[in-house]
């Protein structure tokens, strides 16, 4: 159950007037989820969703919503935002921030072949480029800073080989991030949680990438890690799968092509993608916030992931 603010179709009645969708036709809750509520949204203009955001602020939520505007105009598969007759993108819906964004087609493709991960590749690259005049400037909430924060509330709850390993990964990256390589990357507006989950496919096309409440500004090369550490995967043990890597990463490379520093860096990013997910989860398993209602996602998954890639390392960018 993921609806934590109840919306009923006489709630929007009066509501919904302010935009330029005509009536409210029918109102169905979304059960997957475990940040924001989510409908499925009938107006005689057509499909949309809508999002009561339950964790986020009005101050926080312009650079989601501006830059999936920005990045929609720009021909990029995105939710729409839909602005009221104010021209605002996010109203007040039972006193928290609620908007109303298109419905994309299609459904997730939770197992992916080269052909989806080569699609995925494609659209990271354009989303890169596109979003080069975002005007809006937002850090990565979940970046090196927060980590430095979040891993010593986390520690207690390891054991000490597992503790050892976050200490180390930790002061790895503080140390790249200082480093000249590093400061070399392109950056931008990136969406930072590019799981198979915030995509839809129709077919073998790629029909939206969604779920942008991570997005902030990073390293282009950091995004494109976090989504080959979870589409190129073999779930079950953590190794990359050289196929899928190869599709993903050419594909992103015809549109966006790597840089010398892009090749230094990708196994130190593959890396800290790692860690920013293993830590999150940690965070999210050992102090759960009190609103959370599901199970949260399991932490060594991404623990299995960092060991493989430290032992293993990574397959050459451009090979
Ligand atoms: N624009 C959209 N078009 C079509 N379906 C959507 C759209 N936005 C959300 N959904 C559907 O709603 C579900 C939940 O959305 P979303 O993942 O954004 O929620 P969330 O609460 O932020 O969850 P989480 O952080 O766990 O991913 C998605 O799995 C998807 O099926
Ligand atoms: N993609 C994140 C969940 C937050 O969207 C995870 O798998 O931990």
């Amino acid at each position: 159950m993921a609806v934590f603010t109840p919306v009923t179709l006489d709630d929007l009645s009066q509501w919904i007037k302010q935009f330029p969708l005509g009536k409210a036709l029918a109102l169905k809750g979304i059960a997957s989820g475990i940040e924001n509520s989510n409908f499925f949204l009938t107006t005689e203009r057509g499909e949309y969703v809508l999002t009561i955001f339950e964790n986020l602020s009005f101050e926080q939520l312009p650079f989601y919503v501006q830059l999936m505007r920005h990045l929609a105009e720009r021909g990029i598969p995105v939710p729409a935002p839909v602005a009221n007759d104010a021209g605002e993108l996010v109203v007040a819906l039972h006193g928290k921030p609620a908007a109303i964004v298109s419905k994309l087609d299609g459904s997730s493709q939770m197992d992916p072949q080269p052909v989806h991960c080569a699609e995925v590749g494609t659209v990271l690259a354009r989303m890169h480029l596109a979003g080069r005049d975002f005007p809006l400037q937002q850090p990565n909430l979940r970046g090196l800073d927060w980590w430095i924060e979040t891993v010593p509330k986390v520690l207690a709850y390891l054991d000490a080989d597992t503790a050892a390993l976050l200490h180390s990964e930790l002061a790895f990256q503080r140390d790249f991030a200082a480093g000249t390589t590093y400061a070399q990357l392109e950056r931008g507006p990136v969406h930072a949680d590019l799981f198979r989950n915030n995509v839809m496919f129709v077919g073998e096309r790629l029909s939206g990438c969604f779920d942008f409440y991570f997005a902030g500004c990073d390293t282009w090369l950091f995004d494109l890690a976090v989504t080959v550490n979870d589409w190129c995967i073999d779930l079950d043990n953590g190794r990359l799968d050289e196929a899928r890597v190869l599709a993903l990463t050419r594909a992103y490379h015809a549109v966006r092509p790597f840089t010398a520093a892009d090749q230094a860096a990708w196994l130190p990013m593959l890396r800290a993608a790692a860690l920013r997910f293993w830590l999150s989860r940690l965070y999210d398993y050992y102090r759960p916030r009190e609103a959370e209602m599901l199970t949260p996602h399991d932490p060594t998954h991404f623990e299995r992931v960092l060991r493989e890639r430290i032992a293993l390392g990574a397959p050459d960018l451009t090979a």
